[in-house]
């Protein structure tokens, strides 16, 4: 049974669904589980009128058999976000092309996929909440800071529906402030302008905040790189702490000091920090004081890297442990 056409034939309100129709031999790698449909898999668009951005879509295979739908975008080289597929809304009619219900379910299975997870936990009071592809929400992130939490945008979909997005996050118990986030970059491919996009408003999120990992303090400014922290690396700088005792590191790329924390709690004799960012070094350097650490102990340099290291080599320097967590070195193919 093909419930998507099921539901489009008894839904008044969705009477004219565009359907994109998938090249035969495309269709394997969306039915697995990707959900960016990139216009290279398009063989045809069915529909009068044609689709518009923010529009819901059928992407169907070669037959023109449906195999999910999502959000239609006409300007991203990614013209579909499979959003669920066939079987999927077979089993649950619920949310089928109804992406108000479908942002509520996804987010609640998240929350509860992180509770399984213990997160939060004694331990820490930072986590991702919704990783995107991975939470089956692509383009949407959404990090949680103790009773903060932070939204990065970064598909079309995700500013279209903004109030909902906003209302099921503001429905979990602890989050008190919402910080959007718009990746005006990736944002500007999705066709949309986010250069003038109001980011925090101070009287609604304050412009910082404090969390704990693994027994230490990090003050988050919301206005910091990506979404504020590296929440992703929590299991690393822990494993970190365990390998440091006596030693002497060195945490490259340090942002707000994560490893280098770690390490000096760990009981490294000498730890260095180094980042180009002066925002990045400040924080890292109240987070020596925010957990009563020795200074004498710990250093936060504002170097490039590539600097740093050449000096290091003239000086003839050397660690028991080098940290290197870089950014994207080519984010893009013609940065390669
Ligand atoms: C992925 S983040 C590091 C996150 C960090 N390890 C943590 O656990 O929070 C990459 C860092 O590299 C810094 N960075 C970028 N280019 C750099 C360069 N050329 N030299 C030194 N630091 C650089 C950025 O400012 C950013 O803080």
């Amino acid at each position: 049974m093909l419930a998507l056409i099921v539901i489009m034939s008894r839904s008044s309100s969705k009477p004219c669904v565009a359907r994109v129709v998938l090249k035969k031999g495309k269709t394997q790698l969306f039915k697995d589980g990707s959900p960016m449909v990139y216009s290279g898999a398009v063989d045809r668009i069915i529909g009068r009128p044609p689709p518009r951005s923010g529009d819901i879509v059928l992407v169907a295979d070669g037959a023109e058999k449906p195999i999910g739908w999502g959000m239609y975008n006409s300007v991203s080289m990614f013209c579909v976000r499979l959003m669920q597929l066939e079987e999927e809304a077979t089993r649950d009619l619920s949310c089928a092309l109804n992406m108000e219900k479908l942002l509520e379910t996804r987010i609640n299975e998240a929350i509860e996929l992180r509770k399984s997870l213990g997160l939060p936990s004694a331990s820490t009071n930072a986590f991702r909440l919704v990783n995107s592809e991975g939470d089956r929400l692509s383009g949407l992130i959404v990090d949680v800071f103790g009773d903060v939490a932070v939204i990065a945008s970064s598909a079309a979909w995700v500013e279209k529906y903004k109030p909902e997005v906003e209302a099921s996050v503001g429905r979990i118990d602890e989050i008190n402030y919402i910080n959007w986030r718009p990746s005006s970059e990736v944002l500007k491919e999705e066709g949309l302008d986010a250069s003038n996009y109001k980011e925090r408003d101070p009287s609604i999120c304050p412009q910082r905040t404090k969390v704990t990992e693994n027994g230490i303090f990090y003050a988050i400014s919301l206005e910091g790189q990506k979404t504020g922290f590296y929440a992703d690396q929590r299991e690393n700088r822990q494993f970190i702490s365990t390998i440091s005792d006596g030693q002497r590191v060195l945490d490259m790329f340090c942002y707000s000091g994560g490893f280098a924390l770690n390490a000096a709690r760990g009981g490294a004799v000498n730890v260095i920090g180094v980042d180009s960012s002066l925002p990045a070094v400040e924080l890292a350097k109240e987070n020596i004081v925010l957990n009563n650490m020795d200074p004498g102990r710990i250093t936060f340099l504002r170097e490039d890297a590539s600097e740093f290291m050449k000096g290091a080599l003239s000086r003839n320097e050397s660690w028991d442990i080098v940290i290197l967590d870089p950014p994207k070195l080519a984010p893009r193919k013609k940065e390669l």
